[in-house]
């Protein structure tokens, strides 16, 4: 090691004195009298030069890639020199010309990466880099602001997640920014001074020591080509200034001594000890969390030696910022960042490559200053001029700046060259296959019960597989990453293993903005969606209240306790899907409120948010101590999605494309590749490239019928089919019947949402088993309801293309059902019914709508029993639903509570507490029209539409009195 070191002493040495010297020869060519050119001695001289690059950029780092020859294999090396391109002091001589990097400074060319020059020196750099290291050892961020394509070559490394799509506009530019400012910050030796990662550029600049380096050169910066040549000896008195061995040495005595490594109070935190809100992930091999029971691992405090490892491992990464061109709208506070990162960025392992530096002053208003600690190379017509290296000079005397020989910059490397290296690095870095949707789906659907929270696999963690959990002490994920990170992908896959393993019953799923995959999803806009889930929180909120309860299993218990076996009345937990919610918020601020309330009080009703975004943090007050997130303990971070963590967190940092961090303890946590017992690095699957499975899925969920609570799954092979003499539902509806048409009822509710205009309050009828609708209560407006809403699902139909079915069994309701056939009729096929028409009805098997007014007046001849629960059972698979007034409760829970139990919507109006309770189980005081969907289990009160003014509508006896027409059997 001494003997190297002194080798490379001297080869640097002799690297400063030949520059001296042939900047000497280079004088003596300009001289009026030229002196004889020694050319055998320039000869020499070149060569040794030559030889000394080879020491200091070996391998990968100096070669001559022209040749298309890979250099030969070196260990992976700290790039502490990088070649840039040959100097040429004589046409008969040249050496590699090499200019510091790693752990000293930065490259600047003059012109941007629009000159295919400066292109192909950036590719060329890049490429020497990257090969020499280890894979992942070098993170590049890229920004290309003339989007000029010139790091496509470099594209199979985005996958990897080793060198993400560059940045084009702006704001990509500042987010690099801002992921290089935190790199500085975890490892400055003073955090404080990069406190503020956007700085007020003038405020910055005022407070800018005057020893800084771009301030000390700022006053003696001369164009490179305005300099004069050097015509004085080697300037062997320079002991202040860093020569490339100094430079050399003192990289080394840093890496022995790493400023992170150095400090005692590192910002990076002491592991905690898991408590139960971060128990939420778990790995396991191949029992089901659930039946575990909550973990209970605890991590035990890191220790110091530990610690060291951990930080020493990281701090052999570089961040390599690349710019081949500033976006047209990058503003001056950005270009102070850059010079900020660059002046404290080589001892933290940040070094830039900045193409179009300085900024023309005219277009920024600021001056056109190097950038600090950076050799600049020039740009001429045949060749280019390297300026001096930070700190340190080629030239032999005083006043002389810059490497006294023309350089003819690198070209572009051979193309299969860089494809094969990134190939290599790709392959090297993605150390484990990703898993199939396959791997994250149970084998059997629907075997799970919600009660204590929702959990499913969201992937592996190499041969684990992990597990995250909805409950109420992890009630909401944060997910977060860049555009193109997978976010959709993780959030399919996770959302398909819930909806395997949990049923309707057990889950429902609110969605926003994407489309709803489960039989009872809630989908629509933003306003919608939170306006249903604002009023079914306040619903469960006051169940909650009223029955003492503060857990949702406890709360569930209540509920259910006492209900008839079998009954469809069902609680369950209910997990809202909000994809890009930034736009959304800063669109849309008024939702804040609510979705805040949502966050807070969701825990203890089952209600759980699920939000992600590519840019987590661009709403501060989010996550300010009393904001959204402020409590979301689960928190995920796919690839440039590090924001979700805790600032000291780097785990997120490179990550490939198909991983994500979990972390359940709030995004805690510090170096990158730590163990800790609250994160795992987890590898998912891409649905995309298995349509097949999510497909096959999605249709065992449509065929598969919900089952009522605490009954066994409904495709027990080894057990009966309770009903097996009647017709199965099809499992594959009919195009016709696979169509959702929405009954219109009314409108909602004046709520804490201001929405306008309010959507209407609505109740979808799908193919699926009990999508009726029964109107209940004997209020006058009760059969101008059910006028109202068949007219609503007319007008969802193209003309011509519905069938309806119009019948009446009380003559209080004659008028309604002529008038609803006179308004039908304009538009599609009607038929108007007498009782035995009815009854013939009830084996429809071709699609329409049975409209019946009156229809607990049937009695049992008309409305035999197990023939009426048939129809409302697979009736809507084959496209029949029906929409029903009943003037009362008293025949839904006598004697035909088997069939109406099959109706899932029930709009019930001015009922008495104790009959809607008896309905569906909900006793609170509910004066006016309440629609309630038995699949969802959620209530909605509505303002009912009308067709008639309200003096025009008859009255009805009261709903408890038993209507005469309801004949016993
Ligand atoms: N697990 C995975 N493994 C490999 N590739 C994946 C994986 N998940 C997603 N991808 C790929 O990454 C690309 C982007 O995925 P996706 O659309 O899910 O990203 P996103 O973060 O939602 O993007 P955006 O924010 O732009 O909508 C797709 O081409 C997808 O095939």
């Amino acid at each position: 090691m001494a003997d190297d070191e002194t080798d490379v002493s001297r080869a640097a040495a002799l690297h400063r004195q030949a520059a001296a010297v042939l900047a000497a020869a280079d004088a003596g060519l300009h001289a009026l009298t030229p002196a004889p050119a020694d050319l055998r001695a320039q000869r020499g001289l070149a060569e040794r030069l030559a030889a000394a690059a080879a020491m200091l950029a070996p391998g990968w780092l100096g070669a001559n890639l022209a040749t298309g020859q890979v250099p030969p294999e070196s260990p992976a090396r700290r790039p502490t020199f990088v070649r840039v391109g040959t100097a040429r002091p004589l046409p008969e001589a040249g050496f590699p010309a090499v200019v510091p990097l790693a752990g000293t400074g930065h490259l600047t060319v003059d012109a941007d990466g629009r000159d295919p020059r400066t292109a192909a020196l950036l590719r060329a750099v890049l490429l020497r880099l990257l090969a020499s290291t280890e894979p992942g050892s070098v993170l590049v961020r890229a920004v290309d602001g003339a989007d000029d394509a010139v790091f496509a070559p470099f594209a199979a490394l985005a996958e990897a997640g080793l060198m993400p799509p560059p940045a084009t506009d702006p704001e990509g530019l500042r987010a690099v920014l801002t992921e290089a400012e935190q790199w500085l910050r975890l490892r400055s030796p003073d955090p404080r001074l990069l406190e503020n990662p956007a700085p007020d550029a003038h405020a910055r600049d005022k407070r800018t020591p005057d020893n800084r380096p771009w301030d000390t050169r700022a006053a003696d910066t001369r164009a490179p080509d305005t300099r004069a040549p050097d015509t004085r000896a080697p300037d062997t008195r320079a002991p202040d200034t860093r020569t490339a061995e100094a430079h050399l040495l003192e990289t080394r005595a840093n890496d022995s001594q790493h400023p992170a490594t150095r400090t005692t109070n590192s910002p990076q935190p002491a592991a905690r000890t898991t408590d139960s809100p971060h128990l939420a992930v778990g790995t396991t091999d191949n029992q089901h969390p659930a039946a575990r029971g909550p973990e209970t691992r605890h991590t035990e405090p890191r220790k110091p030696e530990q610690r060291k490892r951990e930080q020493k491992r990281d701090d052999k990464r570089l961040l390599l910022l690349v710019v081949s061109s500033f976006p047209a709208g990058a503003d001056p506070v950005d270009l102070l960042r850059f010079r900020e990162l660059a002046a404290r960025g080589p001892e933290a392992g940040l070094h830039l490559l900045v193409a179009g530096w300085p900024p023309p002053a005219l277009a920024t208003g600021l001056p056109a200053q190097p950038l600090p600690l950076s050799t600049p190379i020039t740009l001429r017509e045949a060749y280019a001029i390297v300026g001096d290296p930070p700190g340190a000079s080629f030239a032999a005397q005083p006043n002389d700046v810059g490497l006294n020989s023309p350089v003819l910059l690198d070209g572009d490397p051979p193309a299969e060259m860089l494809a094969a290296v990134c190939r290599r690095l790709a392959s090297g870095f993605l150390a484990f296959e990703r898993p199939s949707l396959r791997d994250v789906l149970p084998a059997e659907l629907w075997t799970e019960d919600a009660t204590d929270g929702l959990v499913t696999v969201v992937g592996r963690d190499g041969e684990r597989t992990v597990t995250v959990q909805l409950t109420d002490l992890a009630p909401h994920w944060l997910i977060g990453g860049r555009g193109s990170a997978g976010k959709s992908a993780f959030l399919t896959a996770a959302l398909a293993g819930l909806t395997a393993r949990y049923s309707p019953d057990e889950l429902t799923l609110f969605v926003v903005g994407r489309s709803a995959p489960h039989p009872r999803s809630v989908a629509g806009d933003a306003e919608q969606v939170l306006g249903r889930l604002t009023e079914e929180l306040d619903r469960r909120a006051a169940l909650a209240a009223r029955h003492g309860t503060t857990r949702f299993a406890d709360l569930r218990a209540a509920l259910t306790d006492g209900t008839k076996p079998g009954s469809r009345e069902t609680y369950p937990r209910i997990v809202c899907v909000i994809d890009e919610f930034v736009p959304l918020l800063q669109g849309r601020p008024e939702l804040l409120e609510p979705l805040t309330a949502i966050s807070r009080g969701a825990r203890s009703c089952g209600i759980h948010l699920v939000m992600s975004s590519r840019s987590p943090r661009a709403i501060p007050a989010l996550h300010e101590r009393d904001g959204l997130f402020a409590q979301w303990t689960v928190r995920i971070a796919l690839p440039g999605g590090g924001d979700v963590l805790e600032p000291t967190n780097e785990s997120a940092q490179s990550l490939p494309v198909g991983t994500a961090v979990v972390n359940t303890a709030g995004g805690l946590g510090g170096p990158r590749n730590a163990t800790r017992g609250h994160e795992r690095l987890v590898r998912f699957p891409d649905p995309s490239a298995d349509r097949r499975a999510l497909s096959e899925l999605h249709s065992r969920l449509d065929a598969t019928p919900p089952r009522p609570r605490g009954t066994d799954p409904a495709p027990r092979t080894t057990e009966p089919e309770p009903k097996a003499a009647e017709p199965a539902p099809r499992t594959t509806p009919e195009p016709h019947a696979a169509r959702t048409t929405d009954v219109l009822l009314g409108r909602p509710l004046p709520g804490r949402i201001a929405i306008s205009p309010p959507p209407p309050v609505a109740f979808p009828l799908d193919a699926s088993p009990g999508r009726h609708l029964a109107i209940v209560g004997a209020a006058p407006q009760a059969p101008d309801l059910l006028h109202a809403a068949t007219r609503s699902v007319s007008a969802h139909h193209a003309p011509g293309t519905a069938r309806f079915l119009v019948c009446t069994l009380v003559p209080d309701a004659d008028r309604h059902a002529a008038a609803l056939a006179t308004a039908l009729a304009r538009r599609h096929e009607v038929e108007h019914l007498d009782a035995a028409g009815l009854t013939k009805a009830l084996e429809l098997e071709e699609p329409a709508y049975l409209v019946v007014f009156g229809l607990d007046a049937g009695d049992r001849v008309t409305l035999p029993p197990d023939r009426l629960s048939r129809l409302l059972r697979t009736g809507p698979a084959n496209g029949v639903h029906v929409l029903s007034w009943w003037r009362g409760t008293h025949r839904l829970t006598g004697d035909l509570s088997g069939a109406a139990a099959e109706i899932s919507g029930l709009a019930l109006l001015d009922l008495p507490a104790e009959e809607v309770d008896q309905l569906i189980g909900d006793g609170a005081e509910r004066a006016g029209a309440l629609l309630h969907d038995r699949r969802s289990g959620i209530s909605t009160p509505f303002i009912p539409f009308r067709t008639e003014p309200k003096q025009h509508v008859l009255p009805a006896p009261r709903s408890t009195a038993r209507p005469a027409e309801a004949r016993e059997t």
